[in-house]
């Protein structure tokens, strides 16, 4: 394959930069711009140069295959982080006959060489992306092997499966043990429920890798603003005694238990008194309906408005505002005040308690895309036709459509139709 290179570091001007290159090819590119390959895995100080011309003087590491990242003979220039050194370098791999790579490339071909499956890559780009520790754990784990090691599992028991059906249409005359057939099926039963409780986790990992959206709801003047602003430890919206002030949403990024969450304020909820509001009050009903929580907020000094109290549900987190104000309580709610600080505290709690519950990390291996559920739920369904099939062969087939279903997930079959999907979201240098 020929030899692709990228930075593998960030843009921008840095100490030190690092210019991946990898494909066979590699070690003719190196010598012709480093002298005599140094010894592989060991750094070595050279100065580069290209057609008569000083580039840099860099370390230089020579990773022949099979021993690198990708499987293929690579190698890697750490260069000064200037831009004008790092065009330079570019400039002269790209006139020996190397191409940029594009992105994902260089893990793409780690796992056409057998380097990793596709759940470990996907791990890989997982922990590039991670930006909270819950998240770089979920990614670590899966870019280790996790859930690729219980698929393997799964997948040798149903390769066990049809062996032992087949066997049984092959040879039925002859005398297998008369209750291959129905052992069969209880084993599949089994296997179809390990398989339905990952299943059972739903989108947690998913959420936990995109986060969560928290959208505050309630009447106007109800203090949503104010409680986005306590939350935020900052003024991110408009604040003002006059009711129908928030008309657009207004967005802040917070980190709750480990989970990245959008805590979005709305317009208040009400009938509109002019059209920007009415458009307010549209894009706010759409975030509570998008949203995978919803704070709902009313307030001591006002009887609760129809409207929110419609937005009740098992989603949903009640506070009563205001509670500096007198007040007889309100069931359900949670007493707060955004001026006097009062409930702040234990409303902070319970938002954390409710993302951790809703994309907190899972103990075991999780799905952390929908083509995982896809695929999984997808071998579920065909073990669960196995009962009603009449026919061994039929029963056989539905296996053989499980273990296929399974062998998408970690890219054993079927497997470029999901290579796109899997290497699209990279970023150019992994
Ligand atoms: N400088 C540098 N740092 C890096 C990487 C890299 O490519 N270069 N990585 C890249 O993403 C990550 C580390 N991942 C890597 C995974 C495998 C191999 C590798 O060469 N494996 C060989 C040899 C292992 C050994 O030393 O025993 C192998 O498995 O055969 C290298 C890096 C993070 N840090
Ligand atoms: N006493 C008291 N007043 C509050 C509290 N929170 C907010 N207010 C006041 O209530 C008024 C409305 O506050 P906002 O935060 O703008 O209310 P909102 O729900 O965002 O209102 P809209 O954007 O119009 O829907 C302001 O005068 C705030 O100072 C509180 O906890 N106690
Ligand atoms: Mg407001």
């Amino acid at each position: 394959m020929s030899v692709i290179f990228a930075l593998a570091t960030g843009a921008g001007r840095s100490a030190v930069a690092v210019m991946r290159l990898s494909g066979a090819g590699t070690g003719e590119v190196l010598a012709t711009l480093a002298g005599p390959l140094p010894a592989p895995r060991r750094a070595s100080l050279r100065l580069l140069r290209h057609a008569g011309v000083a580039l840099d003087r860099a370390l230089v590491l020579w990773l022949p295959a099979p021993g690198s990242y990708t499987g293929e003979d690579s190698a890697e220039l750490h260069l000064h982080g200037g831009p004008a050194v790092i065009a330079a370098v570019a400039e002269a791999l790209a006139a020996l006959g190397a191409r940029p790579a594009e992105p994902g490339e260089f893990t793409r071909r780690a796992f056409l060489h057998g380097r990793m499956d596709l759940t470990a890559a996907e791990g890989i780009a997982d922990l590039i992306s991670a930006e909270t520790e819950a998240q770089r754990r979920q990614a670590l784990r899966q870019a280790e092997g996790g859930l690729a090691a219980r698929h393997a599992a799964w997948a040798t028991r149903l390769t066990q499966l049809l062996a032992r059906q087949e066997a049984f249409i092959e040879f039925e005359e002859e005398d297998l043990p008369g209750d291959l057939d129905a052992r069969v099926e209880a084993d599949a039963a089994t296997l179809r429920a390990e398989m339905a409780t990952l299943l059972a986790e739903g989108d947690r990992g998913e959420k936990l890798r995109e986060g969560l959206t928290i959208a505050i709801l309630g009447a106007p003047n109800a203090g949503k603003s104010s409680l986005l602003n306590a939350l935020a430890g900052r003024e991110a919206a408009i604040v003002s005694a006059r009711a129908g002030t928030t008309r657009d949403v207004v967005e802040v990024r917070m980190i709750l238990a480990g989970v990245p969450v959008t805590l979005a304020d709305t317009a208040g909820l009400r009938e509109a008194s002019d059209e920007i509001e009415a458009e307010g009050i549209r894009r706010a009903l759409a975030r509570a309906e998008t949203a995978d929580l919803r704070l709902l907020v009313f307030a001591a000094d006002a009887p609760p408005d129809e409207a929110t109290r419609a937005l009740r549900g098992p989603d949903a987190l009640v506070v009563l505002n205001k509670a500096d104000l007198p007040h007889a309580g309100l069931e359900g709610a949670l007493p707060v005040s955004a001026r006097s600080g009062e409930g702040l505290a234990t409303l902070r709690q319970r938002l954390e308690e409710a993302a951790a519950a809703r994309a907190g990390l899972a103990d075991g291996a999780v799905l952390t895309r929908p083509r995982h559920r896809a695929a999984l739920g997808e071998a579920v369904e065909e073990l669960s036709r196995l009962p009603d099939a009449a026919l061994p062969e039929l029963r056989a087939e539905a296996l053989r459509r499980a273990l296929r279903a399974l062998g998408r997930l970690t890219g054993r079959v079927d497997v470029e139709q999901v290579l796109d999907v899997v290497f699209g979201e990279f970023c150019i240098g992994k």
